[in-house]
């Protein structure tokens, strides 16, 4: 098959057997997506017969353009257009306008600035408890510790989430993130191992297991207000489950392994800690929790002079375009002084993360809180590093700090 496919490709389509969900691949990137910016702005990933993008601006027009390229085939390799989805499609990430227009417009008022603005001080005072009770230990994992910890007291309260049964959260999310990649051992694996936690999640969504003035409880009211169904609103509440908590977990440790790894960097920070806000941004374009998406052609288009076939799955790789030389001045380089806005590591567009507000909030007040605090970080060991198909992190950083 991949030989009659790759025949019929146009002549000027480089042809790659790179496997972006091997080990090697995913424990450091970088180098591979150097590799395909310079094959070409399309590169044709022989062994998951997808078209791939690397490059920023083809990444950007395609996330920019959802009528050419849809999302409701999935936004993972798997086309829903002829494949079984190992759950119930997204109403909001695996949907197209104008379905998605209706949805989006509650989520987005959800989770807007001026909402979420109110939950600043619960959000402030969970993150002094937090950092004092770490920096008081000297030595302590900041991935399980700190990073874990933080999301899942402010977020999962902030949903209307109970106290009991939230050790389901990482592992649910860490299976929808496997999802979007191919059916591998990763994948399966997690799937055997978390038929608990999707029972869990699937219960706790419902409205009765909320608490009443949650930004849960808020999806259902806009049920009540004939915003959306009932079914949408547990649905949505499941969004946020799905998609608010491993990658601020893990927005959370790649920040802190960049700033142990680069400690002039954090003496910036630390000379000035409202420069938090600005060290997320470039946390998020550096070292972006998300590295690939997939769109599906929604009819015959063109990439870069490349005509492509309709219902064809194209990979973006994410984490390449937020260091791709054509965009961003040393790419390489982690620089909190540079303004990062405008990297593709929340996506951009109609699908543009819908709590891209909500994980900057809540690393603007914890790596404030700590740069107020902590005077300096070292690894004290070899960070742990998450595979995952689809987004990366650590479930390990053992780490020293001093105080004032
Ligand atoms: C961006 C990730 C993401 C994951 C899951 C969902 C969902 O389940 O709706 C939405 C976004």
């Amino acid at each position: 098959m991949s030989t009659a496919v790759a025949s019929s490709l146009a002549p000027e389509v480089p042809i790659s057997d790179l496997d972006p969900y091997a080990d090697e691949v995913l424990s450091n990137p970088y180098p591979y997506y150097a590799k395909l910016r310079d094959l070409g702005p399309v590169v044709w990933l022989d062994r998951y017969q997808v078209y791939a993008l690397a490059r920023h601006d083809e990444i950007h027009a395609v996330l920019s353009d959802p009528h050419n390229f849809c999302s409701s085939a999935g936004v993972g390799l798997a086309n829903f257009h002829t494949e079984e989805p190992w759950r119930k499609p997204s109403i909001i990430l695996e949907a197209d306008p104008p379905a998605h227009s209706g949805i989006r417009k509650v989520v987005a008022r959800i989770l807007s600035p001026a909402n979420i603005s109110k939950l600043r001080p619960t959000f402030e005072a969970e993150a002094d408890k937090l950092v004092d009770r770490v920096l008081a230990k000297g030595h302590f994992d900041a991935a399980s510790e700190f990073c874990e910890a933080y999301p899942l007291k402010v977020f999962a309260d902030a949903v209307g989430l109970p106290a009991e049964g939230r050790e389901n959260l990482l592992p649910y999310g860490d299976m929808v993130f496997n999802g979007f990649g191919p059916i591998n051992e990763r994948f399966s694996k997690r799937l055997e191992s978390s038929s608990g936690a999707v029972q869990w999640i699937n219960n706790i969504c419902r409205r009765e297991n909320l608490s009443e003035n949650g930004l849960g409880a808020q999806l259902y009211a806009a049920a009540d207000a004939g915003e959306l169904t009932q079914d949408e609103a547990g649905m949505l509440v499941r969004t946020l489950l799905s998609a608010g908590l491993d990658t601020t977990v893990f927005t959370l440790c790649n920040a802190l392994v960049s700033f142990a790894q680069n400690p002039d960097q954090y003496a910036i920070l630390r000379s000035n800690p409202a420069l938090a806000r600005q060290s997320v941004e470039e946390v998020i374009r550096y070292e972006p929790t998300f590295h690939s998406f997939y769109r599906t052609t929604a009819k015959r288009v063109e990439i870069a002079g490349v005509a492509m076939d309709t219902s064809q799955k194209i990979v973006v790789f994410i984490g390449s375009a937020n260091r791709d030389p054509r965009r961003w001045e040393n790419p390489d380089k982690f620089d909190i002084t540079r303004r990062a806005t405008g990297n593709l590591g929340f996506g951009t567009g109609i699908h543009g993360c819908a709590g891209q507000m909500m994980a900057r909030l809540e690393g603007d007040i914890l790596l404030s809180a700590l740069a107020r605090k902590m005077k300096s970080i070292e690894l004290t060991g070899e960070p742990v590093q998450h595979y995952n198909n689809t987004v990366r992190g650590y479930t390990s950083i053992p780490v020293s700090t001093t105080t004032n």
